[in-house]
């Protein structure tokens, strides 16, 4: 059985607007600040809580993650229903991102919609927010040694990791030569 192979496309806030907003200084508005010694590149993405008058809270943490050795096959995909998650690369490496769009989470076996599966690839400097629902694959390091990355996503109650696993035959081989 051969498996379909993602195009890998290069990351761009278009591209990426309906998955979420992509966290760079390329070609973004800056207000200047600080007496004129710093650019504020302002609300480049919203963090996204779904109770906040619950509790919920925007938490910041640090993934080091192990390379993933590529040809890859994509076999689930996840999404957080309740919050946003965004991943900020800190070592200046480029990173693979597998995104859907979100789909309706109150309708019995919700899953990602296959054709509508998207590969980038980011250019180091660039960071990602996915938006509440937005299906993605955990983070895919791909340099020589582990990786790592600031990650900003929603602490509260209930459920906030949905994962689905892909029939054998609608995995997806994903590879990216620099
Ligand atoms: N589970 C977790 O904290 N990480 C994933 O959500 C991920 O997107 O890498
Ligand atoms: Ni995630």
């Amino acid at each position: 059985m051969t498996l379909q192979k993602l195009k890998v496309e290069p990351l761009t806030k278009e591209a990426f607007a309906s998955f979420g907003d992509v966290i760079e200084t390329d070609q973004r508005p800056f207000r200047v600040i600080n007496n004129g010694s710093t650019r504020r590149y302002h609300a480049l993405a919203q963090v996204e809580t779904a109770y906040p008058a619950d509790g919920d809270r925007a938490i910041i943490s640090i993934f080091r993650a192990q390379t993933t050795k590529l040809p890859f096959t994509i076999s689930m995909l996840e999404r957080h229903p309740l919050g946003s998650q965004a991943f900020v690369p800190l070592l200046g490496r480029t990173s693979l991102v597998v995104v859907a769009p979100p789909t309706d989470s109150s309708i019995n076996n919700d899953k990602p919609q296959l054709d509508l599966i998207r590969a980038f690839i980011t250019n180091g400097k660039q960071g990602i927010n996915y938006s509440r629902g937005t299906w993605h694959h955990p983070v895919l390091a791909i340099g020589d040694e582990d990786d790592e990355f600031l990650v900003v996503d929603r602490e509260g109650s209930g459920n906030n990791c949905d994962e689905h696993f892909f029939e054998e035959h609608e995995q997806m081989i994903l590879d990216y030569q620099s």
